[in-house]
């Protein structure tokens, strides 16, 4: 077929001539690939492609995405890494949308691979309508995909999706490399990143039903004796899991571990519910901060409260939502949430095993929507976030909390990406939580949206009592205020349990 008939000089020649590569890197990197026929401009085919062509071409491609490369700089370094990390060739198969979605897609991925502790090496992207049933890149490419994987070292290929089980088999059969996919590798990060005995609950949980069905999968050749759990070093990208063989003996265990696990979860999630009903009954509002993982959801925090929370450049630095006091620019107080990034595909076992926490985004009264202004495909993020939270809300009663979208890290921002940003996004507030620019204005939007004391109150507090006089005016609205001879006279409007506490000193009449 010529479908698969790949010309690799059309392709080397393709990715040579992408501007944006830098071709001394290139040929430093994969030293002893095919360069002999791209070194040389004057091997471009003669005539060139049509569109249609070229569209044929591309389809039966796969085309580098260049500038993924993290190879390290430092020579010391990379023999360290070499002993304990995995070299990676990403590639993905692009069904739908823009070469350039496919290119963000990927680089992504590549990120979320560095995160994992990899070394990308290559991206590859394979137009095709749909994944190959059985390798998932076309059959055609898997030899080439195998030699650029050789050429350049790799020892693992990253594919951007999930696999099915039967998919991942034949392909590293195939291959003859351990292929890891990119839902094994979410899980991978969730693992390391894990803290909270919460959070490495749920990773287990997810991990155990995401390997579960894949353990007939492997073959004898690719074993995988995987090494420790979640932290332990030696396992490398994706293996990061349970153990192949003593799954394979003994599968009841695994079930068993399930059912315990998800026995535990519910506990602490009951745990989780009665704090949250706490506040309920405090009428304390909860804001959570939610969005795409890196969005800066916890400098945001930081910025509002003055805590420390751990800052990252990396996906996924935080796992275990954690709950901050604020206090609106007017003085009511209420609680804030940092919670997990998402991110598009997010699998769904992390979504299943994550729920108490995720929940902690659907059930407060209000989410800041955190969206990374910087990010390529902002508007891209926001429906990812959007798709999550919707999921996780549908299962409840159905209700969202109403959604206040801040974009952040406008210091990155020129005055056109502001611009446009501004006109997709008409409803949200600028900031930045690492320059503090636009943080007045958001605190001022956060107390319009938080509910208002609504209760009326007419009481005569003794001058014993003066904290409750000072609760008033900062909880509170004061209406009027007058001293009398037995105490302070307040007429106010208060939430809830400051109405309780003025119960015993309302005036009758
Ligand atoms: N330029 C710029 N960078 C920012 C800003 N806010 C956060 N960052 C950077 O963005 C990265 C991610 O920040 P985090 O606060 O960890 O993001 P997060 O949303 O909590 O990320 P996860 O917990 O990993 O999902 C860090 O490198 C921050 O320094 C900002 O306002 N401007
Ligand atoms: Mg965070």
């Amino acid at each position: 077929m010529i479908h698969e008939q790949l010309s690799k000089d059309y392709l080397t020649n393709r990715y040579f001539t992408d501007e944006r590569f830098d071709t001394a890197e290139r040929v430093a990197d994969t030293d002893g690939f095919d360069t002999q026929a791209t070194r040389d401009p004057s091997n471009a085919p003669e005539d060139e492609p049509s569109i249609g062509e070229m569209e044929r071409q591309e389809r039966a491609s796969l085309r580098r995405v260049s500038g993924l490369s993290t190879e390290l700089s430092d020579v010391t370094e990379v023999e360290y890494r070499r002993l304990q990390l995995e070299r990676v060739v990403l590639v993905g198969v692009w069904t739908e949308g823009t070469s350039a979605q496919a290119e963000a897609s990927l680089a992504e991925l590549s990120r979320l691979a560095e995160t994992a502790g990899s070394e990308v090496l290559e991206g590859l992207v394979q137009r095709k309508d749909r994944p190959d049933p059985s390798t998932y890149v076309g059959a055609g490419k898997v030899r080439e995909l195998r030699e650029i994987a050789l050429a350049a070292g790799a020892d693992t290929v990253i594919c951007d999706g999930e696999l099915a089980p039967g998919q991942a088999r034949q392909l590293e059969e195939k291959l003859q490399l351990k292929v890891v996919d990119r839902t094994a590798l979410i899980l991978d990060i969730f693992a390391q990143h894990a803290n909270s005995k919460e959070g490495k609950a749920q990773v287990e949980l997810a991990q155990l039903q995401y390997y579960l069905p894949r353990l007939r999968g492997w073959g004898d050749k690719m074993s995988r004796q995987a090494g420790g759990r979640a932290g332990g070093g030696k396992g490398g990208v994706g293996t990061r899991g349970p153990g192949e063989t003593k799954m394979e003996t003994d599968r009841r265990r695994i079930h068993k571990r399930i059912s315990k696990l998800r026995k535990e979860l519910a506990a602490m999630s009951t745990i989780r519910e009665t704090k949250r009903s706490r506040r309920v009954a405090n009428a304390v509002p909860s804001v959570a901060i939610g969005g795409y993982t890196n969005a800066g959801k916890s400098s945001l925090l930081n910025a509002l409260t003055g805590n420390g929370l751990l800052v990252e450049d990396s996906l996924f630095a935080t796992l275990d939502p954690a709950t901050r006091q604020a206090r609106t620019v007017d003085g009511r107080p209420y609680t804030l949430s940092d919670t997990v990034g998402f991110v598009r595909h997010l699998p769904h076992q992390l979504v299943e095993a994550f729920r108490s926490t995720l929940e902690e985004v659907t059930r407060a009264d209000l989410l800041l929507h955190v969206v990374d202004g910087s990010d390529p495909a902002p508007q891209e993020q926001v429906g990812a976030v959007r798709d999550v939270v919707s999921e996780i809300g549908s299962e409840q009663d159905g209700s969202v909390p109403p959604e206040l979208v801040v974009v952040n890290k406008a210091d990155a921002l020129d005055t056109a990406k502001f611009a446009e940003l501004r006109r997709l996004l008409p409803e949200a507030v600028f900031v930045s939580a690492r320059s503090g620019a636009g943080i007045d204005e958001l605190n001022r939007a956060i107390a319009e949206w938080l509910p208002k004391p609504d209760i009326y109150v007419d009481a005569l507090v003794p001058y014993t009592r003066g904290e409750l006089v000072s609760r008033v005016h900062t909880e509170g609205e004061l209406v009027e205020r007058e001293h009398t001879a037995e105490g302070t006279r307040l007429r106010a409007k208060v939430r809830n349990d400051l109405a309780n506490a003025l119960e015993p000193f309302a005036t009758t009449g």
